[in-house]
């Protein structure tokens, strides 16, 4: 082939009428390709091989040319993409080619006849070595590097942000319990978490999943309660394009295909209706899910960790959770403590939210005094860790001082007589008496400063100014 005219059509246009000067440009064009690279091979209509040159033969390992042709190219070179250029037309110009160990780079263009119809293709390798494209080949690998820690970023919001580390705790209490989750994080069994609200269960569910060999697969969370009854099947299966009136048209993943091939942390789980109970039973055991709309099943897996702050065996007995579910869940049953039962942990976990507080605001971090201290240690904490986080934001906020004493909480946390009224006592005069006490509580922290006391105590300056005015004596402030 060497010395004829390869039959690349180059368009009169580009080169004027001249025939003598195409003809020159594509014997040249083909010379230098063919000198200058590793090897050249061109193939007919049907991708049979009809002609190769020396060179490539001798890399390809044929101990001449003649043994390639008339052969199918992928005989060949297996990865070879020569029978894509010709059925599609389009050349590759610029590949990189695997062949055996090595890495050719690859120049591939389809060949025509003067009708412009394709008739076989021509191919060149222009490196046998990819590091002549280092320059190129570095800043492609830089490129794909910062596209995969973006991605990682993204995907990270469904990854545990927490470990056993954030679990805080010495407790007896607490020390049992990381054995227990230490435990469950080895199993990939469904755990089920027990505790008051605030407790720590989407904590531990992180930190499970942490230590789990699923851990580098998502972590996905879905609070049942927050979600309305309608939208709840949605939201675990995922809907087909158009499932349902005002669905998203594109359809949409539900949390169990987000959180495929990782853990799936279910709160609340014994809000769930009745018949969405049903549904999600089946897939733990067929673990597979059918989106809104389409009747097509898809295979997932996922771990599931559920929890609940309601008593789900008194649930079950009222038959407004189902027994089976409740025995698929129940599996591994972890109870968390509430506060109040592991008091020994408080200075631990004050510590901690104290230094939160001052990384996240900038602030100066503050101490607590023994006393203060103790103010926290006899209050009854309903809301668990939350509230104690909570009532130390509130705290660091109103107060000034660089230790935080019993004073300074006080207004925070609610009296014995308003957390506990006495029998007998109306509801309207404990309501009275509690917004009385804590009008006061909120003057006295914030020095009878009135915005700060309402900023306190949620409400605007105009309600605390009428409050103060209807009671009696409030006017002091
Ligand atoms: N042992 C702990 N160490 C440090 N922080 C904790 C600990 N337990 C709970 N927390 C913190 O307390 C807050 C409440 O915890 P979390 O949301 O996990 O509770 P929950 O039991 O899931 O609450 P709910 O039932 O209301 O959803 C979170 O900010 C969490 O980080």
């Amino acid at each position: 082939m060497t010395g004829q005219d390869p039959s690349l059509k180059l368009g009169d246009h580009q080169f004027g009428a001249s025939g003598e000067i195409r003809r020159a440009v594509l014997r040249t064009l083909f010379q230098q390709m063919e000198s200058m690279g590793e090897g050249a091979i061109a193939v007919d209509a049907q991708a049979r091989v009809a002609w190769i040159n020396e060179k490539y033969a001798r890399k390809l390992g044929l101990a001449t040319t003649a043994e390639a042709i008339g052969r199918e190219i992928e005989q060949i070179i297996p990865n070879s993409l020569m029978r894509q250029v010709v059925q599609t037309g389009e050349p590759v110009l610029l590949d990189i080619m695997e062949f055996g160990a090595e890495q050719l780079v690859v120049t591939r263009m389809p060949l025509t006849d003067t009708a412009g119809a394709v008739v076989g293709a021509v191919g060149f390798v222009v490196y046998d070595r990819v590091h002549y494209l280092k320059p190129l080949v570095a800043k492609f690998e830089h490129l794909h590097q910062e596209l995969e820690s973006a991605r990682r970023h993204v995907a990270e919001g469904r990854h545990a942000r927490y470990t056993f580390a954030s679990v805080v705790g010495a407790s007896p209490a607490c020390v049992e319990l990381k054995r227990q989750a230490r435990r469950a994080a080895q199993l990939d069994a469904t755990v089920l978490l027990l505790g008051e609200t605030g407790t720590g269960k989407e904590l531990l569910a992180h930190a499970i999943h942490a230590a789990s060999p699923r851990n580098l697969k998502p972590f996905v969370a879905l609070n049942i309660a927050a979600v309305p009854e309608s939208l709840l099947e949605a939201e675990f299966f995922g809907a087909a394009p158009g499932a349902y009136t005002g669905a998203d048209r594109r359809g949409r993943d539900g949390k169990f295909k987000l959180a495929d091939g990782g853990t799936l942390f279910l709160d609340e789980v014994g809000d769930m209706p009745l018949n969405v109970q049903a549904k999600l039973l089946r897939v733990l055991q067929e673990q597979e899910i059918e989106p809104l709309g389409s009747n097509r099943l898809l295979r997932v897996d996922v771990r599931v960790i559920a929890a609940t702050s309601v008593d789900l065996e008194a649930q079950v007995r009222q038959g407004r959770f189902r027994a089976d579910l409740y025995y698929r869940l129940n599996v591994l049953s972890i109870a968390l403590p509430p506060l109040r039962d592991r008091l020994q942990d408080l200075a631990a976990l004050v510590e901690l939210f104290l230094a939160q507080i001052s990384e996240r605001s900038g602030l100066p971090q503050r101490e607590i005094t023994e006393q203060g201290l103790a103010a926290l240690a006899g209050h009854g904490w309903p809301g668990n860790i939350r509230e104690l986080r909570n009532v130390l934001e509130k705290a660091v906020m109103l107060s000034e001082e660089r230790r935080l004493d019993a004073a300074d909480f006080r207004p925070l946390l609610p009296t014995a007589a308003t957390a506990a009224p006495a029998a007998g006592h109306l509801l309207a005069d404990a309501v009275v008496e509690a917004e009385r006490d804590a009008i006061q509580a909120a003057l006295a922290a914030a020095g009878g400063n009135r915005s700060k006391a309402a900023q306190l105590l949620g409400i605007s300056r105009a309600t605390l100014y009428e409050k103060l005015a209807r009671s009696p004596g409030g006017q002091t402030g």
